[in-house]
């Protein structure tokens, strides 16, 4: 054999785990449990993301077990031919939702091996477009990553070629009927599955769900629709909601979005609970003085207004986002990592919660503000914003969970449009260390100096936790810093968008991150007395200037529960 023949070295692939820094990068980066092409040796492996056997993919199986099917009966479609195969229909695709994340995240699927070798993609909407204008439209927004640009333009034109366009009204049959028509043509014979993702505004969507239904159904295999944000806008409109999409379709085939619970960080949460012995005992109030979930923008609702002015914040982030991640912290230890054992957990924990009162909200709305000789619109400056409006575009609230984990135990939300700074995280404060050893060693007031664990879901996704040392010397002088696991300096590779994971859960029928309809009830009941008081009285809410950090108000309702935001302090130590 000649000298250069390659050698296997098992310390090229064993001496770092992939994706970290010094690790061999496989050619693929789906994870080998996320392929879906139909090889019947992945197939009998397929694994969900929680890495149970899933039975939602069924891709190639002919015997399609009636579970799979999501309530529909076998038998009476097509004769199968080579496989199964998946249509994903995003219907209202020339908006900006679709344009902006749904597209593109089903591309960098694509990239990633990570879709079925048999798929197809439609656009549906009114607008007039051709095949052609809508591959046009949506490979302006397409993509590869930082660190995959790999027959980059090629993939793009694979992709593309797979994308079709229907157009066709809402609340009427015939589009969808001959939508039904091309799909089949495209679907040459296989086992049909159909995804819908209705990237619509809320008042069309059990419209479209009636007419997707009825006329675009797969005949013989599984039928979804992911369903986006609002679920309505108050106990009330959001249980009407349930019930006429239930007179549709069942609960297994209704995957409503939250794209928080698709983010790295927000999946990560329940592993550091869950696999770290240092954590999880310290997980309750007798430890942790208070929770804290913010949530902050540094742009305004530019474009939505029309929208946002309906919803506001506590309904926009709070009552969903906010909630979600609030559920999954302080969540009793599932069962299993089963989908419903999962989201039981979380129904448990939003039921034990208190209806939030108005005393315990503080509720702000940006104005115009000059700063460096530029303007920044406020809220109400916005044409599509009725004269007067008095929506919240800032909230603080207080929240708390009446069970024996968490009696007593703050957790403090606190969300913005138009501040100053872009981010998301979630802080814990520890209390403080009875009768410390170091509390008269000066340099930092060891009450207050807590310790800190700190998830910063975005930007920069980090994990941290601030301790108290001593500052190296002879002396003895204690000083706050972080142990800081900071992912772009741990792993290489670049997070997938939250709207990667989600489609490729829906795809593969995980319905772990996706809201059950006792959620939605139970999160609701929670916010509905004080967005009714809130509208009720009018409450005027506190002026904030653009680019600010938010009311003052948010810092007293804090101090109502002897709380400080963890946020403004320095991250790196000071307090
Ligand atoms: N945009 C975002 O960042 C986010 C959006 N969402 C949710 O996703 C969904 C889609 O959002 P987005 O893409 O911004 O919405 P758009 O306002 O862009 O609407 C999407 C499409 O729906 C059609 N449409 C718009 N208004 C109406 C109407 N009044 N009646 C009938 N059809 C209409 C239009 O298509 P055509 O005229 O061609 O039929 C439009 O292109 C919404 O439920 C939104 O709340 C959730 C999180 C973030
Ligand atoms: O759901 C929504 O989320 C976005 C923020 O999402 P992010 O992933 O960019 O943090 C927010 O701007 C929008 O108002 C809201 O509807």
């Amino acid at each position: 054999m000649a000298a250069t023949a390659f050698r296997f070295h098992p310390a090229a692939f064993f001496s770092a785990h992939p994706g970290e820094a010094g690790a061999k990068r496989p050619l693929h980066h789906c994870p080998p449990h996320r392929i879906l092409v139909p090889r019947r040796a992945c197939l009998l492996r397929a694994k969900s993301s929680n890495g149970l056997p899933q039975i939602g993919a069924s891709f190639g199986n002919t015997n399609v077990p009636a579970e799979v099917l999501d309530g529909r009966p076998a038998g009476d479609g097509p004769p199968e031919q080579g496989g199964s195969t998946v249509s994903i229909t995003v219907v209202g695709a020339s908006g900006d939702l679709a344009k902006k994340k749904i597209f593109p995240a089903l591309f960098a699927l694509f990239y990633e091996d990570c879709l079925p070798e048999h798929f197809t993609v439609f656009g549906y909407a009114r607008s007039k477009m051709s095949d052609e204008e809508l591959r046009t439209m949506i490979s302006r927004t397409l993509t590869c990553r930082i660190d995959k640009r790999e027959n980059c333009g090629d993939k793009m034109e694979q992709f593309l070629q797979r994308c079709f366009y229907q157009s066709g009204q809402y609340n009427t049959e015939e589009g969808f009927a001959e939508l039904d028509r091309k799909l089949k043509e495209k679907e040459e014979g296989r086992l049909p599955n159909r995804l819908f993702y209705l990237s619509i505004p809320p008042n069309i969507f059990v419209d479209v769900v009636r007419s997707a239904s009825r006329t675009a159904s797969s005949s013989s295999g599984w039928t979804r629709f992911i369903v986006e944000k609002p679920f309505g806008r108050d106990s009330e409109s959001s249980g009407e909601l349930t019930r006429s999409l239930k007179k549709y379709l069942a609960e297994e085939q209704i995957f409503r979005i939250d794209h928080y619970l698709g983010k790295e960080l927000v999946e990560n949460l329940s592993v550091l609970r869950f696999s770290n012995l240092v954590f999880e005992p310290l997980w309750s109030r007798n430890y942790i003085r208070n929770v804290q979930l913010i949530f902050s923008e540094d742009f305004g609702t530019e474009g939505r207004g029309g929208y946002f002015d309906n919803y506001g914040i506590i309904r926009d982030i709070m009552q969903n986002h906010l909630l979600q991640i609030l559920a999954l912290f302080a969540m009793e230890t599932p069962v299993s990592l089963d989908a419903e054992d999962i989201r039981n957990e979380k129904v448990k924990v939003l039921r034990s919660m208190r209806q939030l009162k108005l005393e315990d909200v503080v509720v702000g709305q940006y104005k115009g503000h000059t700063r460096g000789g530029k303007s920044f619109p406020g809220y109400a400056d916005d044409p599509t914003v009725p004269k007067g409006s008095i929506t919240p575009t800032f909230a603080a609230a207080a929240l708390f969970i009446d069970n024996a984990r968490w009696d007593g135990v703050p957790f403090l939300m606190k969300a913005g449009k138009a501040l100053h700074t872009r981010r998301a995280e979630i802080r814990v404060q520890f209390r403080r260390v009875p009768g410390n050893l170091y509390r008269r060693n000066i340099g930092t007031d060891l009450d207050t100096a807590t310790n800190e664990l700190v998830l910063r879901v975005q930007p920069d996704e980090a994990i941290y936790l601030k301790i108290n040392n001593k500052v190296p010397g002879l002396g003895m002088r204690l000083d706050r810093s972080n142990l800081n696991l900071l992912y772009s300096e741990r792993y290489r590779r670049e997070i997938p968008d939250a709207y990667e994971r989600l489609l490729l859960d829906a795809i593969e029928g995980e319905r772990r991150l996706f809201i059950r309809s006792d959620e939605l009830d139970a999160a609701w009941g929670i916010f509905t007395p004080v967005l009714r008081e809130l509208e009720d009285k009018r409450v005027a809410p506190e002026l904030y200037p653009y680019g600010s950090r938010g009311p003052v108000g948010a810092h007293y309702l804090a101090a109502n529960y002897n709380v400080r935001w963890g946020d403004v302090t320095g991250d790196d130590g000071s307090f």
